[in-house]
This record gives C-alpha cells, structure tokens and sequence, in this order.
C-alpha cells in the first residue's frame, strides 16, 4: 500500500498558489492538508510533510525558516532569493539536517531546458541579450528566470574566456539597454495576456540564434512542482533549480 504526502500550500489564495492547490487535489499520491495565505497563522501547518511557498519575495524567506525549523520539506517557487538571504537559509538547515528545500526560479520543464541550451550555446557567441515578458501583476524585474538565465550564461562566457559583450553605447540616461545583470543585458515587458515568456538571443558574425520559451498558461509549471513536492524529502539541505531533481544536472 502507498502512502499519500501531506502537503500544505503557503500563498494558497494568489494566482500559483490557487493552480498548485488544484494540481494537488488532483494528485492521487498527494493530499493537501492546509491552504495559508497572508495573515495566517501556519501553526503546525496542517501535519505537512512538504510546503510549497508561492508567496512575495519579502516574505518567503520566513516562511521557508518557519517550515525548516518545524521539521517540514520545502518547495520554493516564489522569487527574490539573494545571496544573502540564501545564506541565511542554509545556516537555518545546517541546524535541521534531515530538512530539504528546493528554491526552483522556474518549474516548467521547457524553461528548464531553454536554461540549459542557453548555458550550452553561450561560449560560441560573442553577443547575447534577454527579454522577459510577463502579466502585469509581477511585482519583480527583472524575472527570476532571466536572473537565473543570465548568471548561467556569464559563468560558461567567462570560462570560455569570453570578454564583455561588445557595446558601444556612451549615452543612455533613461536606461534603454536594459539592466546588466552579470554583464548579460535583460529587457523586461510587462503586457496584459501574457503569463510568462522569454527569448535569449545570441549574436555572431552573420548569424543569429534565438531561444525561446512560452508559458502560455499556469498549469505549465504544475508537473515541475509536483515532482518538486515528491522529490524534495530525499534530498536534505538546499537544492537552488528543478533540474537537479530531473538529471538536467
Ligand atoms: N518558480 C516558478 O516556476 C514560478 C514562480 N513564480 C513566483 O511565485 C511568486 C508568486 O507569484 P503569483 O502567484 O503570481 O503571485 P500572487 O501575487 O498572485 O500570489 C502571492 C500570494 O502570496 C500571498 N502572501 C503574501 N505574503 C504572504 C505571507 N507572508 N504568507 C502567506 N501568503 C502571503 C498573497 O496574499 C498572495 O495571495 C512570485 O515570486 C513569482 O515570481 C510564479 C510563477 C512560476
Ligand atoms: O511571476 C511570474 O509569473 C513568474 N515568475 C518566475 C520568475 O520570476 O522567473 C517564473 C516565471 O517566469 C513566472
């Protein structure tokens, strides 16, 4: 006989949070035991064995700390997670050792992969650039994913011993090349009818090569967080990126 994972969903009332309650009531080896959203006391978090955490990147941090500290699995969606505040989680699990969290920027397994052919394609291009597009809803820019995808690309150019990207901008006083995230230009749109997109262009002599990625609806991203929730409890400690759980590594 199998037993079900009691899941409890942290930012159960907002836009993933609502789809991720949807994809685990319809799980047959998940059951979800409890729905927090702001204000909420998470108490024993309804007996989770996992949370999942879609909330705002100022307040994920503490809910993740909150989950460690009481022995519960985390699985983390939600945006903003600096190098300090990492770090500040790790010294939380150091202290739990049995507890894993899973931090993924993007669960849909198409932008998992765009990651990684960006990662591959980025020594054999001497320009690159990104453009993310999203709902207007998104409190951040420049996404997570682009975030992610720019730091990927920086460390295979610099082992590459790839240079800057070449750019021969002297004036832009309104920022109109976009933000330089390691080096990597990132451009952000924020448009009604979009959910979450993005298109890394790599430019070479004569030649150009366009990856790109659409989630065009919400359950994308819902078999990239229900292998998440069933993975994460054999993985202790900090895991940053879905793709150490699907052999992308
Ligand atoms: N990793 C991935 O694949 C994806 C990540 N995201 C990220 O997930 C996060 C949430 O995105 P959306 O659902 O679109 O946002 P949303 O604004 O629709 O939902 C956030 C929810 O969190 C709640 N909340 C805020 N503070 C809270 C707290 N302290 N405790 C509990 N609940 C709290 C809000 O009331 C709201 O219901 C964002 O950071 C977004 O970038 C979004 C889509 C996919
Ligand atoms: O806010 C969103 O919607 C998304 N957030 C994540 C990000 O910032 O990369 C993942 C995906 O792009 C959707």
């Amino acid at each position: 006989m199998t037993t079900s994972l009691a899941v409890a969903v942290i930012g159960a009332a907002g836009r993933m949070g609502a789809t991720t309650c949807t994809a685990i009531e319809d799980a047959a080896d998940l059951t979800l035991v409890g729905r927090y959203d702001a204000g909420d006391d998470l108490g024993d978090l309804g007996g989770a064995q996992v949370a999942v955490d879609f909330t705002v990147p100022d307040s994920s941090p503490a809910n993740v700390k909150y989950c460690v500290e009481h022995g519960v699995h985390a699985v983390v969606g939600t945006t903003g997670w600096t190098t300090d505040r990492l770090d500040a989680l790790k010294a939380t699990l150091a202290e739990h050792d049995s507890v894993g969290v899973l931090i993924a920027p993007n669960f849909a397994i198409g932008a998992l992969l765009m990651m990684r052919f960006a990662q591959q394609a980025a020594r054999f291009y001497e320009s690159v650039e990104i453009v993310e597009t999203h709902h207007p809803g998104k409190v951040d820019a420049p996404s997570g994913t682009a975030a992610r995808t720019a730091e990927l690309i920086a460390a295979a150019r610099a082992e590459a011993g790839l240079g800057p990207v070449p750019d021969a901008t002297k004036s832009d006083p309104d920022g109109a090349r976009g933000a330089d995230v390691s080096g990597i230009r990132v451009h952000a749109q924020r448009l009604p009818g979009r959910v979450a997109h993005q298109e890394v262009s790599f430019g070479g002599d004569g030649e150009a090569l366009t990856l790109r990625h659409d989630s065009f609806d919400r359950v994308s991203f819902m078999p990239g967080v229900l292998a998440g929730v069933r993975a994460v409890p054999n993985h202790p400690g900090l895991t940053v990126g879905l793709e150490h759980f699907l052999g992308l590594d």
